[in-house]
């Protein structure tokens, strides 16, 4: 590439930007987008370790907002070329209630499109999520599937309603004309289960782990398969699509694709166990200890008491009906779409994202070993 075409230009915004995911596509660009200029990172909490990003070649801007806020939004998209939406409520064990999931994911995505439009912002990201196919509540199952792969998803739960109902708008607005009368150019990315390092439920399984003497108990067959996805592959295919937006738009607009990689098919314990293993915790039982039908019951006696205890304390255990269903049945993962409409192939190999994945566990405090 010419040196003029490498010279730092470009303005990005990160939502969510500490989340998660969030920090991980910051710190993607920070390494990989050699065109950047500023980078603007947006987020209802804003962390400490942004001030390290600052004494580097590019702007970095921190900007503590709410999406839900169309004015915040607005002044922190104006003058961006690239919006990359994360921010979001993940939510699945009852934590918030389903008006704000709804308010935050479904109404904070409005407007982030909203303020593309109005200040000119052309290209936008968003993260969407598998929820948005399956598993349904049939519980079917979604066996290496693709982005054509025909599948009833209907929802229920406030969460996937709302990422399924956010992915839409953001597909739709794809073609509409910003200020200035240039085509928004959008697509979504559909992560399965994302881990690595800063996974929240990984650190909870690992001190459940912990308390229980360094034990983890089988509950769902080794038979089903969960997709799962290293987040810094994740963060790489949102930082390769974003770039080729502009130059692919025709192809890439208003398109959706799975963020997959080589990790391997295994149930979501199982998967859990090859990082939580090495650090010491064992999964108990080749079969699941207690019979489906009395995981149903606990789960469903979770949901009660989460509902009887709502007026006095927040009681949201891992397991409620959702979870149970959703861990309870199979879906994968399996195609090359992103690789064929925007050159993706993931940057971290499987043994790299264990590795890597590992060591985060083994820093975190008291560990089994
Ligand atoms: N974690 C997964 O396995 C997974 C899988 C598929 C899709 N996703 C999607 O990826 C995105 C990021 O998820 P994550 O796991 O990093 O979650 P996370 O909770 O770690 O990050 C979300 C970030 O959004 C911010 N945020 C929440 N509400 C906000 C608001 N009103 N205004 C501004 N910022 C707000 C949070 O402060 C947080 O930093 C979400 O959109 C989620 O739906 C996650
Ligand atoms: C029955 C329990 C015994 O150990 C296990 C419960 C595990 C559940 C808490 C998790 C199983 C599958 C997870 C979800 C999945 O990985 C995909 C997701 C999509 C994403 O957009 C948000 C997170 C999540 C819903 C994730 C949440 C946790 C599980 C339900």
């Amino acid at each position: 590439m010419a040196e003029s075409a490498q010279a730092p230009k470009l303005v990005y915004l990160v939502t969510g930007g500490c989340g998660f995911l969030g920090e991980h596509v910051v710190r993607m660009l920070l390494e990989r987008e050699p065109r950047l200029q500023e980078l603007r990172i947006f987020d209802l909490h804003l962390s400490p370790w942004i001030e390290e990003l600052k004494t580097g070649p590019v702007q970095v801007t921190a900007i503590q907002g709410d999406v839900t806020q169309a004015q915040e939004v607005a002044a922190a998209v104006a003058g961006a070329h690239v919006v990359i939406h994360t921010a979001g409520l993940v939510d699945v064990f009852g934590r918030a209630s389903p008006e704000t999931i709804h308010k935050v994911n479904v109404r904070g995505t409005q407007n982030v499109i909203e303020a593309c439009v109005q200040t000119g912002t052309q290209f936008l990201v968003y993260t969407s999520s598998m929820e948005v196919v399956g598993p349904n509540i049939k519980g079917h199952p979604f066996y290496r599937g693709n982005e054509d792969t025909p599948y009833e998803a209907v929802h229920k739960h406030p969460y996937p309603c709302s990422k399924a109902l956010a992915e839409r708008l953001v597909l739709e607005a794809n073609g509409r004309k910003v200020r200035g009368g240039l085509p928004l150019v959008t697509c979504a990315l559909r992560p399965t289960g994302i881990y690595g390092e800063g996974h929240q439920i990984m650190r909870d399984f690992y001190r459940q782990g912990l308390r229980l003497g360094g034990r983890l108990f089988r509950a769902i067959p080794a038979s089903v398969e969960h997709g799962r996805v290293y987040v810094g592959n994740v963060a790489w295919m949102h930082v390769l699509v974003a770039r080729e937006l502009e130059q692919q738009a025709a192809l890439i607009g208003g398109q959706v694709y799975f963020c997959y990689d080589k990790s391997p098919y295994k149930s979501y314990e199982d998967f859990n166990m090859e990082f939580l293993g090495p650090c010491g915790l064992r999964l108990v039982g080749t079969r699941p200890l207690l019979p489906y039908w009395l995981l149903v019951l606990l789960a469903a006696l979770n949901a009660l008491l989460q509902w009887l205890l709502r007026p006095l304390v927040l009681y949201a255990p891992l397991l409620n009906p959702y979870t149970l269903a959703v861990a309870n049945t199979t879906f994968t993962v399996s195609t090359n779409k992103a690789q064929r409409h925007f050159g993706y192939e993931p940057l971290f190999s499987w043994e790299d994202s264990r590795t890597r994945t590992i060591l985060w566990v083994q820093a975190m405090e008291g560990t089994a070993q």
